[in-house]
């Protein structure tokens, strides 16, 4: 099978969270199973760009509202990413440094997807399946079936991956003309609650919907920012495919970001190298537990309880744990992390920003990851800490559910049921319970780095999926 993929993003190009790890490694995984899959996605400002080589597919304009546009495509040269890689470019709109938070976010999304369905509506053979990720790209199947210039595209199937139904992309009718013309009696496939919502319009047109785990599945029929009852309705075209991990990306035994490098075997003596490390650059106490969160400062992972939750854990424990932090976000939560380092020092600390290199160290160097969430629709980063030998400790929501079990129902995790301060410290405090017993905490290391969360089986689901 052909299958394009279209994302606002995808690793080692460009990625913000989640959604580009996994258009980073769906594709290879699809590709490795005998098909072609391809990403196409815009060409923004980012490292990678300059330092790879490509070649001009296409040259074109994108008639967006009242002005035509330049648009130049770009595909990758070597195969890189293990799969075919597009860029589309348009000047002074998707060539920024950033992926989002520009105030015509709406305009360069619009945009980038007339032009990449105005080159693929020119290819003399067609894909077979078009593959949406979020509301980015969710314009698409309604573009796709409802404008008359991509009738030739009409019979492609359309699928819908929503990686987070919290962002929707909605926007005014008064933005209408950016879209091609269409039979203006189909708007209601546009519009939810009086706006145009690609992510609503993608659950309405695309022909099957999928979550990234299958509990999130079940949970944004009564939590989904407003969606609730549309998803209720799409309920039977919607599947929940647990996400999975590129196992070549993150892995302990061969990670050239790592201090040093481990298998289950070496487990111990991998983990001290790495947290010792993560020590002496962060001034922490080698000798005593290590917490962690890797993260996005926001709502929805519970950003905001952490400064009290991290307040209540240093001063119940006097001295006897670490907690480091990564992450970026809500600057009020920012500055309340970094205030807690004037006072913790020696057991505290936060790298406000964003680090590739330091998460992977993070994971590799931590005994414990918290992932308090509000919101997880799948959740990757348990995942990597499970790969590198280390205990999540995860609130029983969406896909933190679907892949931690208890260590009280004989699982390898810690697990509570909200996401407020006391269960979280309560977790924190069980974790150090368990951390004290060393015997069973080498055991459940080694068991979870053997875990398979690989791409391989989900990768099939969506291949069946399709083929459906
Ligand atoms: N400051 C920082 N420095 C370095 N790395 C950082 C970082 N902040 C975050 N990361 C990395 O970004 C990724 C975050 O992945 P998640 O799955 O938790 O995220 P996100 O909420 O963005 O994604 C959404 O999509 C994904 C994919 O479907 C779902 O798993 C998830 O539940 C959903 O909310 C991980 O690779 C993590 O290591």
């Amino acid at each position: 099978m052909e299958i394009i993929h279209f994302s606002a993003e995808c690793y080692p190009v460009a990625k913000v969270g989640g959604l580009g790890d996994v258009v980073g490694a769906l594709p290879k995984y699809q590709n490795k199973l005998g098909h072609v899959a391809k990403v196409v996605m815009p060409a923004y400002d980012t490292k990678f760009l300059h330092q790879n080589e490509f070649e001009v597919v296409y040259d074109g304009w994108v008639r967006l509202g009242y002005n035509n546009l330049p648009v130049r495509i770009f595909r990758e040269k070597t195969n890189k990413l293990g799969f075919d890689l597009f860029l589309v470019h348009i000047a002074g709109l998707l060539d920024r440094e950033k992926v989002y938070g520009y105030a015509d976010d709406t305009e360069r999304f619009i945009a980038y997807q007339i032009a990449s369905l105005d080159w693929i509506a020119q290819w003399e053979h067609k894909p077979d399946v078009m593959h949406c990720h979020d509301h980015h790209t969710g314009l698409i199947p309604f573009m796709v079936g409802n404008s008359h210039i991509y009738r030739h595209l009409n019979h492609i199937p359309t699928f819908l991956t929503i990686h987070n139904a919290q962002y929707q992309g909605q926007f005014g009718w008064d933005k209408l003309h950016y879209l091609p013309a269409y039979d203006l009696r189909n708007s209601s496939k546009l519009d939810w609650g009086n706006s145009i919502n690609p992510l609503a319009s993608a659950i309405k047109c695309a022909w099957r919907v999928t979550t990234v785990s299958p509990s999130y599945l079940d949970e944004i029929s009564y939590k989904a920012n407003g969606l609730e009852n549309l998803l209720a309705q799409e309920r039977g075209k919607s599947f929940g495919i647990l996400n999975g991990i590129d196992n070549e990306v993150w892995n302990p035994q061969k990670d050239q970001m790592l201090n040093k490098a481990f298998t289950n075997r070496t487990v111990e003596s991998g983990k001290k190298a790495n947290k010792d490390a993560l020590c002496d650059v962060f001034n922490l106490d080698k000798t005593k537990p290590l917490y962690t969160f890797i993260g996005r400062l926001v709502g929805e992972k519970g950003a905001d309880l952490l400064p009290d939750i991290f307040w209540n854990a240093l001063q119940q424990s006097d001295g006897e744990i670490n907690i480091l932090v990564l992450g970026s976000g809500d600057p009020d939560v920012e500055d309340r992390l970094n205030e807690i380092t004037h006072y913790h020092a020696g057991n505290y600390n936060a790298y406000i920003g964003y680090n590739e290199a330091l998460s992977h160290q993070i994971y590799a160097g931590a005994d414990f990851l918290l992932m308090p969430s509000r919101v997880e629709p799948c959740g990757l980063n348990q995942m990597y800490a499970l790969r590198y030998g280390t205990i999540p400790i995860v609130r029983r929501i969406g896909g933190l559910k679907d892949t931690v079990t208890d260590i009280g129902d004989g699982g390898f995790g810690i697990c509570h049921d909200q996401s407020n301060i006391w269960d979280v410290n309560h977790a924190i405090g069980r974790a150090y319970e368990l951390y004290l017993d060393q015997k069973r905490v080498k055991e459940i290391r080694k068991f979870i780095m053997t875990i398979d969360h690989s791409w391989d089986r989900a990768a099939q689901q969506y291949i069946d999926l399709y083929q459906m």
